[in-house]
């Protein structure tokens, strides 16, 4: 697990760092300069090669070292008001002395430039121009290698909309770059304009950004990512995230609590030992006849995830389309709460998951309730969510500590109108609310985990602890999006209830193996696919 900073935790370790006096800010930002340069020869390392060279060149040559033939490599770096800036001016400085041919544009007035930025501001003036940040930048980077994008990184506090034509060239550029037409461009810290808690572009209401802003190939982050790199658009904008070390160490700052982690593999599991009951006994219930296949699936992913035994509880209606499409899974009669409380004198079922398929209705709302006075490991999704959209409070009052919710956008907006409005509300200013903002809310509202799906999965328990299962980049599977594949993630979480980890324990490895299944699969998944990877998936992430 890593850990993801907001701007206000960059911040305060920094400025612990300054104050024990171990750093100075302009060593950090030297520091910060260098992992960008660093960073962008790792990522490119033809880049290091001066234009039709191609002859052992040396990274670090300098101009008047070019052989005949070669022309210098050409950058564009554009920077901002703050230390995103100072950045920016300790990058070009450095590309310059590798041999680069650099321009600087400046966004903003040098003299309001914070004092480290103004430092490198003005080594940089010694001996070249700086322009105002125009449209010439698009003239000046159509021919160049590389566009540096140091206009805003954590400290953006409101819109970028200024200079939307030179953002939309950048946007150009990154895509085109693929192909070998356009300058690569690089953002440090985040792509400007994407705020860094919540990695949404401020200030557009209802537009797309992701025609007009910043985006970035890649993006090159200090010492910890920063969690809107992770979220909405901010884990597509940044391309690819690569975090340098500045040498700064974590401490704990009471002033800006909360860690947020990404999910790692998981080390839990260990069936090797045990009773099939040790494992734990997972009850699914089936919607009635022709809508058993939500149930079926679940149970599916709850066996093969480890459940010791899983049974589906099936009304009268649906037992014989049930029956036929069930083999080590067991199947047990249940008509109503009544039959449902009957069968759950059996201690042994630890495990009770509903929703998938259940349809609506006053029954549904009578099972979910029964369920929940029982205590028992509990998993609520689809159905068993919307029940409650009139009436979400009376669900809150039911739910326990030992229940997991996994709404998907349109379920959380159901359950928490509020919190649902306020993170789609356009972003304005920054930090913005954000979708790890709102599951937390959400959690402690409903006082239990909750999963917020999507590709950036967000799970959140009562007491604050919170991961990003993301999605994207490296573990980027939009196959995943595919009817059937929330069951079976509801399944997941079920079958590792049962087997005894905790609410959030079992909802994060479940999260995480639900992502790795889709990439084990490859594009053409369906959702009965993905119980069949977990033996495979288990096997490679070591889990026995
Ligand atoms: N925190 C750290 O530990 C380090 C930070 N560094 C760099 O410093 C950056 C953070 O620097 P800052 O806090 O100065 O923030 P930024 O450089 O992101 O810019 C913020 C400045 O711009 C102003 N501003 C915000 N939104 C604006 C808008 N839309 N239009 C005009 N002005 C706007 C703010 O008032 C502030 O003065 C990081 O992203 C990183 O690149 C690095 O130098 C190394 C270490
Ligand atoms: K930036």
């Amino acid at each position: 697990m890593t850990e993801l900073l907001t701007a206000a935790q960059m911040q305060a370790i920094e400025q612990a760092a300054i104050a024990s006096g171990e750093v100075t800010g302009l060593e950090l930002m030297e520091r910060a300069g260098q992992g960008v340069v660093e960073a962008i020869f790792e990522e490119w390392p033809e880049l290091a090669q001066p234009v039709e060279s191609g002859r052992g060149a040396s990274p670090s040559r300098s101009p008047e070292y070019l052989g005949k033939d070669d022309a210098p490599r050409r950058a564009v770096v554009l920077c901002g008001p703050g230390n995103n800036g100072g950045d920016g001016f300790v990058v070009a400085r450095l590309l310059k002395e590798r041999g680069w041919a650099v321009e600087v544009f400046l966004y903003g007035e040098p003299e309001k430039l914070p004092p480290d930025a103004k430092v490198n501001y003005e080594r940089w003036r010694e001996s070249d121009a700086v322009r105002p940040l125009c449209e010439e930048v698009i003239d000046a980077g159509e021919d160049a290698d590389l566009a540096v994008d140091a206009v805003f990184g954590t400290g953006l506090t409101r819109p970028f909309l200024d200079h939307g034509e030179v953002q939309s060239e950048l946007n150009l550029w990154q895509a085109a770059s693929r192909r070998g037409a356009a300058p690569r461009v690089v953002a440090v810290d985040m792509p400007s304009g994407a705020c860094a808690d919540s990695g949404l572009y401020l200030g557009y209401a209802g537009e797309n950004p992701f025609d007009s802003a910043v985006m970035a190939n890649f993006t090159v982050s200090f010492h910890r990512a920063k969690l809107g790199q992770f979220l909405s658009d901010g884990a597509v904008a940044c391309g690819k995230v690569v975090v340098k070390d500045i040498g700064l160490v974590d401490r704990d700052s009471p002033a800006v609590p909360g860690e947020v982690v990404t999910l790692a593999a998981p080390s839990a599991g260990g069936k090797a030992f045990g009773h099939k009951y040790s494992h734990g006994h997972a009850l699914l219930l089936s919607g009635g006849h022709g809508r058993t296949g939500a149930a079926r699936l679940a149970a599916r992913g709850a066996l093969r995830i480890g459940a010791g035994l899983v049974t589906v509880g099936s009304p009268r209606s649906a037992m014989m389309e049930n029956a036929y499409q069930l083999t080590a899974i067991m199947l047990r009669q249940i008509d109503g709460p009544n039959e449902l409380d009957q069968l759950l004198e059996d201690r042994r079922i630890n495990a009770v998951c509903l929703g998938p398929g259940l349809g609506l209705g006053a029954e549904t709302q009578m099972l979910v309730m029964s369920v929940l006075k029982q205590e028992r490991g509990t998993v609520l999704d689809a159905d068993a969510l919307t029940q409650f959209e009139q009436n979400p409070g009376v669900l809150f009052e039911a739910l326990h500590g030992n229940c997991v919710i996994t709404p998907h956008g349109g379920e959380f907006a159901r359950l928490f109108p509020d919190l649902d409005e306020k993170l789609n509300a356009p972003a304005t200013t920054g930090p913005a609310y954000s979708k790890v903002d709102a599951t937390r809310e959400a959690a402690k509202r409903a006082g239990c985990v909750v999963l917020f799906k999507g590709p950036d999965t967000v799970i959140a328990a009562p007491n604050g602890c919170c991961s990003v299962n993301s999605a994207h980049y490296q573990r980027s599977a939009p196959w995943l999006a595919t009817a059937g594949s929330g069951d079976v993630l509801a399944g997941f979480i079920i079958g590792l209830m049962a087997r005894g980890l905790s609410p959030m324990q079992a909802a994060e490895t479940a999260a995480y193996l639900h992502v790795e299944c889709a990439l084990n699969f490859g594009p053409g998944l369906i959702a009965e696919d993905l119980p069949e990877q977990i033996p495979t998936v288990l096997r490679r992430l070591d889990i026995p």
